[in-house]
């Protein structure tokens, strides 16, 4: 279901993903003339978007999207796109594209219909996808027994992006509302990554996996067609 690369330190684990993800997004800039990298928000992958925001990538070659987001304008202090504007888009990284996931003035409901089409034009194949996980077993935005799991879950008719509302809890803090990529869209990329710190973050990934789990992350594995890469120090 997963391979765990476990490093002694968070810096040495930073190095190796870090060389994992430019080697393939240059294979794909060096095949397809692009390449699509999504990332995940949340705090854990900081440390790997300044170790990358320094490399000499293409970057003008790559289009950069989300993983998923919270509903809310990059004002908000919990906005994933503004997170990762700051804190991957600067340095050689500021000349990639960058596809956002809110659009003021709407629900995610409504308008998951041209987020996606947008998407489907200018990020898919995804070279590469950076996800993330939460204490709650959640993945991307995929919470459990969130409003929109089902379709996001859905193998054949799934969109690429879907359109979330998950039960409010202390994980998902008062931003419920989400649009994240679905099971099926993660399921299509070649290269997913997952990287997670601390202790705390182990164990809910062994008890979120445990034989019989139905919690996203666990579901997410099964639907893989490669046991997911994990990359993991304390
Ligand atoms: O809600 C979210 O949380 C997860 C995990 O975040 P972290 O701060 O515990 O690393 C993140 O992967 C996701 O993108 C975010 O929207």
């Amino acid at each position: 279901m997963y391979i765990l690369k476990k490093y002694e330190t968070r810096e040495e684990m930073v190095v190796q993903l870090a060389q994992d993800m430019i080697t393939v997004l240059e294979e794909s800039v060096d095949t397809d003339g692009q390449a699509s990298w999504a990332v995940s928000g949340g705090n854990t992958p900081k440390p790997l978007f300044h170790a990358m925001r320094e490399t000499d990538l293409a970057w003008d070659d790559i289009t950069v999207s989300l993983v998923d987001d919270r509903w809310v304008p990059e004002s908000h202090p919990r906005s994933n796109a503004a997170m990762i504007k700051q804190e991957l888009l600067q340095g050689k990284a500021k000349q990639a594209s960058f596809l956002t996931l809110y659009r003021e003035g709407k629900s995610p409901f409504d308008c998951a219909d041209d987020v996606n089409k947008e998407y489907e034009q200018q990020a898919i194949p995804f070279s590469s996808i950076l996800l993330g996980m939460g204490p709650d077993g959640h993945t991307a935005s995929l919470f459990p027994k969130a409003k929109g799991l089902e379709e996001a879950f859905h193998m054949e008719k799934a969109p690429t992006i879907s359109p979330i509302e998950a039960i409010q809890s202390p994980v998902t803090g008062d931003e419920i509302l989400r649009l994240s990529l679905s099971a099926r869209a993660i399921s299509q990329c070649n290269h997913i990554r997952m990287m997670l710190t601390g202790p705390e973050k182990l164990e809910a990934l062994e008890q979120a996996t445990a034989e019989g789990s139905d919690l996203p992350i666990a579901r997410l594995m099964r639907v893989l067609n490669h046991p997911l890469t994990i990359y993991y120090a304390d």
